[in-house]
């Protein structure tokens, strides 16, 4: 189990050190575009799971929601600090 700002960390790292086999790397060379729909995806699916799948699945995806958002915010140079800003 990890916190949100655990994985920050762990994803900038892997952002920074690049090591071969990550998702993330793939999918921060893919892009802001490609990240953003998945970020859309998973917010759809967090939303039928929510409506009809329950909370144990829910939060699966949620989960997935979380990680997108923090791929897109590092692809666009946004830190937690930024967000928290605004919370
Ligand atoms: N928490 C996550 C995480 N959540 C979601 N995902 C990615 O999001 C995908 C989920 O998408 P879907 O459910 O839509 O599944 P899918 O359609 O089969 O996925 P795609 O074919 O679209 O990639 C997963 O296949 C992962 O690629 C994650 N990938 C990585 N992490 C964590 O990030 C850290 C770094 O991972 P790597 O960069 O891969 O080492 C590790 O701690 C991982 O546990």
């Amino acid at each position: 189990m990890k916190t949100f700002d655990e994985l920050w960390a762990e994803l900038a790292e892997k952002a920074q050190t690049r090591p071969a086999g990550s998702g993330t790397v793939a999918q921060l060379d893919a892009g802001v575009h490609a990240t953003g729909k998945k970020l859309v995806e998973e917010a759809a699916e967090s939303w039928m799971a929510a409506e009809y799948e329950g909370p144990e699945r829910a939060a699966e995806e949620i989960s997935q929601l979380l990680y997108h958002a923090q791929v897109l915010m590092l692809a666009t140079g946004i830190t937690p600090d930024d967000v928290y800003a605004h919370l």
